[in-house]
């Protein structure tokens, strides 16, 4: 009988597995440079990395809008095909005037499970359901350009919390985002249920909410650990163009 080592490894456990995925743009260097993943079933992961390390590009691949070159990724087991839509995988962009296009809110907010042929009375209760989350329910039948960034990036959540997905991948979701709108954010992820990557430079939001923080620099994982641990260590952050967060100087 087979050891269980030589099976390949069981991929159906992991949210999300990525395995040697490299990505260029056309006529460019690798972007993406053999990268090796692994993420479990309900982590908060924050993404870490200076301007151009390619944490975008590794979002848009991990949701097949951006074809790899080599390598997979795996999401819940499933092999993701670029291309296509996959309702499982949930990107939230970095402008959330990329994500809201409709007259309202509230369609909007139901543009994901419409286009997912659940039925009127579903979109109803999900879009309700995404809307409450976001504590955004009084906002449905405005014009989504015109609330502040702040209700944007809740309601751009609510696009995607809407379609259910299994994991959801957060673009610098704090971007722009007055104190209060930032406090609101990370009181959401906190609590949020869904396994998440979160790309982001507001370090200390990483810290407050991820237990996990990956470092990408020219394609690579340089380090993959506790929050604390790769974001304390100084030296590691100033040679990748990062700084060690205050409150990591001065704990409580
Ligand atoms: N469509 C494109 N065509 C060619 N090069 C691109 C394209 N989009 C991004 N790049 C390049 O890929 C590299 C990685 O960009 P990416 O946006 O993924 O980095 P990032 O880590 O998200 O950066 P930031 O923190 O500034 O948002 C950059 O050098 C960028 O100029």
């Amino acid at each position: 009988m087979k050891e269980l080592t030589e099976f390949p490894q069981v991929k159906t456990e992991c949210a999300l597995a990525l395995e040697e995925l490299q990505f260029a743009y056309p006529q460019q260097p690798s972007i993406l440079d053999c990268i090796n993943l692994t993420i479990q079933p309900g982590e908060r992961v924050g993404l870490i990395g200076p301007n151009g390390a390619g944490k975008t590009t590794l979002f848009l691949s991990i949701c097949g809008i951006l074809k790899a070159n080599a390598g997979n990724i795996f999401v819940f087991g499933e092999a993701v095909k670029a291309g296509t839509f996959n309702p499982n995988i949930g990107l939230v962009f970095q402008n959330p005037e990329d994500q809201l296009f409709c007259p309202t809110v509230w369609e909007d907010v139901a543009f994901g499970p419409e286009n997912l042929q659940l039925s009127p009375l579903q979109v109803k209760h999900q879009v309700q359901k995404a809307l409450e989350i976001t504590e955004t329910s009084h906002l449905a039948n405005c014009v989504p350009h015109h609330l502040s960034g702040g209700q944007k990036c809740m309601v751009a959540i609510a696009t995607i919390l809407a379609m259910q997905p299994q994991i959801i991948l957060y673009d610098e979701p704090s971007a722009n985002l007055d104190l209060y709108a930032r406090r609101r954010l990370i009181d959401f992820l906190k609590q949020s249920q869904q396994t998440s990557i979160i790309s982001s430079h507001d370090l200390e939001l990483i810290l407050e909410v991820c237990d996990r923080a990956i470092l990408l620099n020219q394609g690579q994982i340089i380090a993959d650990g506790c929050c604390r641990e790769v974001m304390g260590n100084q030296a590691l952050m100033a040679e990748h163009r990062l700084e060690k967060p205050h409150s990591l100087f001065h704990p409580h």
